[in-house]
């Protein structure tokens, strides 16, 4: 897809096609629409991260909120969006070993009780190993660099989500 077909499409069809680029967020999908014509995935891609940047710290996290833990409840049940489903299966997290799930159940369950909001990764720069040493660190974070951290992979996935719908190099964005 090009940008002029992006900029052509009109709200409905906008909001259906980039609605998850923030998972399950198609509000600020919604408030990126008004701010066409974008000049290229780059522009429009800042629209979407100036988006999230201008929020106040309990809308930020409310974004955190919306995804769903890896590993998680909503992967053995089936009920994660598409993508999340293709980048939690990508870093072989749909592959694990009961043991390796608990454990991951655990310190899901920790930092959520540490920070108030979800472990957030972008699941496709990983593998199962690293997730585990990463949440594992993090939970030993500050909670304003974590919250610095986790909306920085929100952009990541963000990326690699506009990346794939725009059929770019995710090497570029
Ligand atoms: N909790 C969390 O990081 N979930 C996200 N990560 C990712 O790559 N896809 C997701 O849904």
């Amino acid at each position: 897809m090009d940008i002029e077909k992006v900029n052509s499409m009109d709200f409905g069809e906008f909001v259906d096609v980039f609605g998850n680029v923030i998972e399950r967020c198609p509000l600020i999908a919604a408030a990126v629409w008004s701010q066409r014509p974008f000049s290229d995935l780059e522009d429009l891609k800042k629209h979407f991260f100036a988006f999230i940047d201008a929020l106040p710290q309990s809308g930020q996290e409310g974004i955190l909120r919306c995804h769903p833990d890896l590993a998680g409840s909503e992967l053995r049940r089936g009920t994660l969006t598409a993508e999340s489903q293709r980048e939690q299966s990508a870093a072989g997290l749909t592959s694990l070993g009961a043991d390796e799930r608990l454990r991951l159940a655990e310190l899901n369950a920790q930092y959520r009780a540490r920070f108030g909001f979800p472990f957030v990764l972008a699941a496709r720069f990983s593998d199962r190993a690293e997730v585990s040493r990463e949440l594992a660190r993090r939970l030993l974070c500050p909670s304003a660099q974590e919250l610095r951290t986790a909306l920085g992979e929100v952009k990541k996935i963000g990326s690699l989500r506009l990346a794939d719908l725009l059929c770019a190099d995710p090497a570029k964005l």
